[in-house]
């Protein structure tokens, strides 16, 4: 089966840093593959390569078995594939419809873009689904900025699946959630999965077992593990360099 994501020999350095040195994994089609590791082992900097915020050194990622190799965002969002940031990126003056509605129009077309009632129409019924399905329908109207942190994350969710991504890229999404607010995500994501592929960086290692398919470890910039949930969390390895404990 051809991955949904694939990276090979990934690769970036920063100045005489190696941040993200050498890495490859596959991200199955419609799992959910997390991405973990200590502060600083180089997660978010593997992110930043695979959405085309930054460009490799040196490897490459591909994307239903197609080289997407550091092409930007907005031609990656196009090929089918979308991230949700670790920091807050809204239209905080938009309300929450506004901000989804907006996420939605990226598949219109220039010629639609000229016929302002027809082009809409997709966009706001995706915009409409959205709300429900994230539990936000009673906030339509409300600014993004008044939302609660939770209901915020909740929303960066929601616009990164406005597109249609067949690849999610989520990057912390239960972080300062509180217990509630987390069990709450958790369980989105969860039914996420099988709809899309789902690539998570996730430092609640309780929301990782739980949510994960497949787990890949970094540590130091390098993949230091891989597999099951319940085989990367025994091996002494990664119980030494992440757990604190071997
Ligand atoms: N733009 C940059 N320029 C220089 N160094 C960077 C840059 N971005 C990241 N780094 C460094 O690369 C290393 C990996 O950082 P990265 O943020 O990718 O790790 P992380 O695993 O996401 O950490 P955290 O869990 O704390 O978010 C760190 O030493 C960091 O200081």
């Amino acid at each position: 089966m051809t991955a949904a994501l694939s990276v090979r020999d990934l690769t970036v350095n920063f100045g005489a840093l190696v941040a993200v040195n050498a890495m490859s994994f596959d991200a199955a089609p419609g799992r959910i593959t997390s991405v973990i590791g200590p502060n600083g082992a180089g997660k978010s900097s593997l992110f930043n390569l695979i959405s085309g915020a930054i460009r490799p050194t040196a490897g490459r990622v591909q994307l239903d078995g197609r080289d997407v190799t550091g092409q930007p965002p907005y031609r990656l969002l196009a090929a089918g594939l979308a991230r949700s940031f670790q920091i807050t990126n809204l239209f905080f003056e938009l309300p929450v419809f506004e901000n989804l509605r907006l996420a939605a129009q990226i598949h219109e077309t220039p010629l639609k873009a000229l016929l302002p009632t027809r082009r809409s129409a997709r966009a706001l019924d995706r915009a409409e689904e959205l709300l429900d399905r994230f539990g936000l329908t009673a906030k339509a109207q409300e600014l993004a900025g008044n939302l609660s942190h939770g209901e915020q994350r909740r929303l960066e969710i929601a616009v990164a699946l406005a597109a249609r991504p067949r690849v999610l890229l989520l990057d912390e999404p239960t972080q300062g959630m509180s217990h509630g607010d987390t069990a709450e995500t958790a369980d989105m994501i969860r039914r996420l999965a099988g709809e899309m592929t789902v690539l998570l960086i996730e430092h609640d290692i309780g929301v990782v077992m739980a949510l994960s398919d497949h787990v890949v470890v970094m540590h130091q910039g390098r993949k230091l593990a891989e597999g099951a949930p319940a085989v990367v969390r025994a091996d002494p390895a990664v119980q030494a360099a992440y757990f604190g404990h071997a």
